[in-house]
């Protein structure tokens, strides 16, 4: 397959770690027969800092006309640190997501055997974890309207949702969780948010044309607790931009760092892949960023485009380093294993491996059951 894809390193750990990502599809290509096209664009922090904007008109061109887009981390601290700041990395981020039309974000949360012990939740409560997180990415408060008084002393974010904004996602969360357990978790604020009240109105009727899948509500606050208490009873978590953003990082905390969690974030007519974190600026050059993220935010992008064995040659990369304590400090601190260090085994331990491809059982990402 010939596919153009565009990478947007941005600013922080974002480079580093995208780069272990490029080696793995590079493998790919080498060890499958594809041709992958790359080409590179700034944004963020850095594309600020080269031409005043953090979206460039030309990185948002080269988005759209790209197969697909891979994606670093935009933010740095010279920009969060300045209350006065005109333009933030931030800003860019978003703007892509809105201008691609990017309005599923899916957040696979997935336990690897061999790193149970290295988080924080007892065993017999994360073993056998595997739920997906349906974040809605283009509406909601990130995107409503935002005021400060003259004088600085009030501020406000509008969070506004349309039933056409709602249904949309709605439709995909149902559709993955018919093809996994059947089971649909929303997860909303509806006891005091009219936006939470519409998002329940609009899934539970859409819910409706889907008999097979169990439909159940959790508050926010009750569902971050779940998370972590009980992370087994999710299959399929439906929510809005800001609470995805927000349990999404928590319950990263379930599989042993951050560091894992990759997502794929799906419109109409185009398709970015990110991992879920953020630049981590403190590490920015330190070569201690854990990869993983991003390398299986490429193992999405390949099962975007239905290359189901190419994506499970990297997963089976991954879980082999993994079992060989081949990891940054992140998931053990005494790990003198560095993020290329880490690229370079799992891009070096990619191959074709047909036979033992079981796209419903073992993915961590999309799979069969997502691919849209
Ligand atoms: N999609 C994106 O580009 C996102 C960007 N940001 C931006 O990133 C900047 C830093 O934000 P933070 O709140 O510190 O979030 P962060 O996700 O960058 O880092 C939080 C903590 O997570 C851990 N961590 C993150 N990535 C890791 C990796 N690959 N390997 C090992 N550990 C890792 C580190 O302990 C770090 O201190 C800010 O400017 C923020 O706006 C935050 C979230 C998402
Ligand atoms: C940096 C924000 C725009 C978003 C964020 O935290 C995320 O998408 O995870
Ligand atoms: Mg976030």
């Amino acid at each position: 397959m010939n596919l153009n894809i565009a990478l947007l390193p941005g600013d922080g750990i974002g480079p580093e770690v995208l780069n272990q990502a490029v080696k793995c599809l590079q493998a790919v290509e080498e060890t499958f027969n594809h041709t992958f096209v790359y080409k590179e664009a700034p944004v963020g922090a850095i594309a600020i800092d080269k031409t005043g904007n953090p979206l460039p008109d030309k990185t948002l061109q080269l988005c759209k006309d790209a197969d697909a887009v891979l994606f670093g981390s935009i933010g740095d601290p010279k920009y969060d640190n300045d209350p006065k700041a005109k333009v933030r990395p931030e800003q860019g981020l978003l703007k892509l997501r809105k201008e691609l039309g990017l309005y599923t974000n899916v957040r696979p949360v997935k336990v690897f055997p061999t790193l149970i012990g290295k988080s924080p939740l007892k065993e017999e409560i994360i073993s056998g974890t595997d739920f997906t997180i349906y974040r809605e990415l283009t509406g909601g408060i990130y995107f409503g309207e935002k005021k400060l008084n003259e004088e600085g002393t009030i501020a406000s974010d509008l969070c506004e949702y349309s039933e056409k904004e709602i249904s949309r996602i709605a439709h995909l969360a149902f559709k993955a969780a018919k093809n996994r357990r059947n089971k649909l978790t929303l997860v909303d604020k509806a006891n005091v948010l009219e936006s939470s009240r519409l998002w329940r109105k609009v899934v539970t009727k859409i819910g409706e044309s889907y008999p097979e899948v169990e439909l159940d509500f959790l508050f926010v606050d009750n569902a971050a607790m779940q998370v972590i208490l009980n992370p087994n009873q999710f299959d399929v978590v439906l929510t809005e931009n800001l609470f995805g953003d927000i349990i999404s990082d928590e319950a990263s905390v379930i599989g042993g760092s951050i560091g894992l969690l990759a997502s794929a974030s799906i419109g109409d007519e185009n398709a970015l892949f990110e991992p879920i974190h953020g630049s981590y600026p403190q590490a920015k050059g330190k070569d201690i960023a854990n990869p993983v993220a991003s390398i299986l935010s490429a193992a999405m992008l390949l099962e975007h485009f239905q290359l189901f064995e190419e994506a499970m040659a990297i997963r089976e990369a991954v879980d082999k380093a993994l079992q060989k304590g081949i990891v940054t400090p992140d998931l053990d601190e005494k790990s003198n294993f560095g993020t290329n260090h880490v690229g370079d085994f799992i891009a070096d331990n990619i191959v074709d491996n047909d036979d033992d491809l079981n796209i419903n059982d073992e993915n961590i990402g999309l799979g069969k059951s997502t691919i849209i």
